[in-house]
């Protein structure tokens, strides 16, 4: 706090004026007012003046109500609150006990040793001491000293009060001394096991006295690594340096003042962590951004710096949690799943990763969507994986895996899916889409069935985890997961209407036991349309670099919001924003689980579903439904329900007669699929002129013209012909 007297551009006097000329009911000036006065005046000719009361810049009283709005700190630590976190502290204790033990008793002889060497050492100096001791050497320099300035009173009263002190010392060390000798008397007659016992001890005494100050007794079991402190001094410090202009002035300011602790800073799990408030019209999100820099201000690895925004209590608010170790080089921790035995019920929360802290992380699958995005290479298939793992083994889920790039990352779960597609081409966004579009009828089938059930065992008209037991109704928890979704939204083809079923079905499948899982590296509106993006429940967000793309997965104003995945680092592999899960948004370090032991996960899932007959599709071996040739065949098609004499036809005409023609491949070809179909061969729809069949009227409609389908099978013909050649 700044006293008065630093302040030498203050003027007390005309502040007192001041304050009595604006109240002059008040006699007593209030200096804390009219020190915070100086910051909120307007400066003019006339001098400050002051636009707030007095009793308005009081420090608040003490009131019921500021208690009842204070903020309870738990009663028991959480470790001590949570069954897995206990578990888990517990095992590290017995662990560490045990380590510790084991590394010590196999060292015991070099122990002994140590103290057989130093034990002469300490005899010697246990006998020198007490010599010391007993003749009282330690004054003798004082008493000399005396003598030599011939204070004859202080030589005197020094010389007694030795005499004195060595006389009781002397009956002491003669006790002492009789004592040890009636002692050895018996020891030399005891049994030879307490000989030796006495012996070890006095070893063991004379061992420790002659220990050396820097070599201790005992090796060290457990090297713990030597943390700094975090202080609000480095805290202040490292945020002075950021080059946030609002921050940089409030500390010119107001000194440490500027940046406002709300808690003492304290150690929360394996790290710091302080709550901050920024100096008014500063934004978590400002600092967030400088993450780095705020690690260099600190001097702690970028992996150690974890500052997050807390925007519900207001967006000046800054949670600073500063670990102990780099969270990218903390071994991850297992994905608790692999040790549980039997199956998973996909009603109970899903681990899905752990928060700089070291805790478990879960969300509930039933009842959301899942929506992952980040830049290539991040992490969006492994943590696509985990819930999809999760399903697999719940032997009452029914999955279905779409893979549109191919690279194979949801290979080992085509042994327990109903449904299975992996590539990047053409037939794979169709099987995509054909998905979709039998999706949507499930969705439609489901909400009849729902709808028909008694409200007695259906009261909220969703489907509950006993429903999803229920083999009869089939409403079995449906987990779809689209992996490298922008290649299916943003294909010339089946784009749009795999886009619009896609956001249908987040809406709807929610209630009726039907999960997306989507994951994409290009979120922006044409590979990740707003319907989707926009209804998805649980969000989680790897690395990416902008705002657009944060804001597209996280939801809009995530990013103005502090919550920016725009801050993870090149290290920083499986680590994203969380959001959805929880009340507040949540920093994850996704479990990852690799290849081989996904596989094995893969087995039991699959034997588990074997075991209860609902191993299905794909997975079974059964046929499911793949893409028609449609594509290569449509021309022809077109060519064979369009005769030449017919110039010209409606779109409308076309869709029908292709549907008599093929039932299986069209029967469901809109206008637009039929629009979008054509497309890749330069063909356009436009207003042709015909006759409807029923009216007998003629109208121009949207249409196609004969002689351009014509044109494109024999310039296919002609590229075919010169590949053959
Ligand atoms: N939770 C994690 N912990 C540690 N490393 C991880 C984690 N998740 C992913 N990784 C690492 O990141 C790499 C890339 O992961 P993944 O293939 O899931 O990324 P992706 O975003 O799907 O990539 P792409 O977009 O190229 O398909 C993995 O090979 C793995 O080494």
């Amino acid at each position: 706090m700044t006293s008065p007297q630093d302040d030498d551009r203050f003027d007390w006097r005309a502040a007192e004026r001041d304050l009595t000329n604006d109240a002059p009911d008040t006699n007593v000036v209030d200096l804390d007012a009219a020190r915070a006065a100086r910051t909120t005046t307007d400066f003019d000719d006339d001098g400050p003046m002051l636009v707030d009361s007095p009793a308005a810049q009081r420090t608040p009283r003490f009131t019921l109500d500021g208690v009842r709005a204070g903020q309870r700190r738990p009663i028991l630590p959480a470790w001590l609150c949570s069954r897995a976190e206990l578990r888990d502290t517990m095992r590290w204790a017995v662990g560490h006990l045990s380590h510790t033990t084991a590394y010590h008793s196999v060292r015991l002889p070099k122990y002994a040793g140590r103290l057989v060497l130093r034990a002469p050492a300490g005899a010697i100096r246990l006998v020198s001491g007490g010599a010391r001791w007993l003749f009282d050497w330690e004054g003798e320099q004082m008493r000399q000293s005396t003598s030599q300035t011939r204070d004859g009173d202080l030589y005197l009263k020094l010389s007694k009060q030795r005499d004195r002190r060595v006389r009781w010392r002397g009956i002491v060390v003669t006790f002492t001394l009789a004592v040890t000798l009636v002692g050895g008397v018996a020891v030399a007659l005891a049994p030879e096991w307490a000989r030796w016992a006495v012996l070890a001890l006095l070893v063991t005494l004379c061992g420790m006295l002659g220990q050396p100050a820097d070599k201790p007794l005992l090796d060290t079991a457990v090297v713990i690594p030597r943390v700094a402190r975090l202080t609000s001094d480095v805290v202040v410090r490292a945020l002075a340096v950021l080059g946030i202009s609002g921050i940089s002035q409030a500390i010119a300011k107001q000194g440490q003042r500027a940046i406002a602790f709300t808690a003492p800073i304290t150690r929360d799990g394996p790290g710091w962590r302080a709550d901050i408030d920024l100096p008014p019209g500063v934004t978590a999100g400002d600092v967030i951004e400088r993450r780095d820099r705020l690690a260099a201000g600190l001097t702690r690895p970028l992996g150690c710096v974890w500052p997050e925004g807390q925007p519900e209590v207001h967006p000046g608010r800054l949670l600073l949690w500063v670990g102990d170790q780099d969270m990218a080089a903390t071994p991850p921790k297992p994905w608790p799943l692999l040790k549980a035995a039997g199956a998973f019920d996909l009603g109970r929360p899903v681990p899905f990763g752990t928060d700089p802290r070291g805790r478990v992380i879960t969300f509930d699958l039933p009842y959301t969507n899942l929506l992952i995005g980040s830049i290539p290479g991040y992490g969006k298939t492994a943590a696509t994986q985990v819930p999809m793992l999760a399903a697999a083994l719940d032997p009452y889920a029914e999955l279905w895996c779409f893979d549109f790039k191919g690279t194979g990352g949801l290979d080992p779960l085509e042994k327990v899916s109903a449904r299975y597609a992996s590539g990047q081409d053409d037939d794979t966004a169709e099987s995509g889409l054909m998905a979709l579009r039998e999706l949507r009828k499930e969705c439609q089938r489901r909400a009849a069935v729902i709808k028909g059930l008694p409200k007695a065992v259906c009261p909220d008209n969703k489907v509950t985890p006993e429903l999803a037991r229920r083999k009869k109704l089939g409403l079995h928890w449906l987990v779809v997961a689209l992996d490298e979704v922008q290649e299916l939204f943003s294909h010339a083809e089946f784009g749009k209407e795999a886009g619009d079923l896609a956001e249908k079905i987040i809406k709807l499948g929610r209630a009726l036991g039907v999960i997306l899982v989507v994951a994409t590296q290009r979120p922006d509106a044409k590979s990740l349309p707003t319907g989707v993006s926009a209804n998805a429940g649980t969000r989680f967000c790897l690395r990416v670099m902008g705002q657009i793309e944060n804001d597209m997965i996280l939801g809009t104003s995530a990013y103005k919001n502090g919550i920016r995945a725009t801050m993870f680092a090149k290290k920083d592999k499986g680590v994203g924003y969380l959001v959805g899960a929880a009340d507040d948004a949540q920093i994850v370090r996704t479990f990852y689980v690799d290849g081989p032991t996904a596989e094995k996960v893969i087995d039991r899932a699959r034997a588990l579903r074997e075991a209860a007959g609902t191993l299905t599709g794909h997975a079974a071996g059964q046929a499911t439904p793949t893409p028609a040739a449609r594509r290569d065949t449509l021309l022809d098609d077109i060519l064979t329900v369009v005769p030449a004499t017919e110039p010209k036809v409606w779109a409308e005409t076309l869709t029908e007669r292709l549907a008599e023609l093929n039932a299986d491949a069209y029967a469901d070809l809109t206008r637009d699929q039929l629009t979008a179909a054509l497309k890749p061969y330069g063909i356009t729809t436009g207003q042709v002129w015909g006759t409807d069949p029923t009216t007998g009227k003629g109208a121009n409609r949207r249409g196609i013209e004969r002689q351009h389908i014509a044109d494109a099978v024999a310039e296919r013909n002609r590229r075919r012909g010169d590949k053959a050649a």
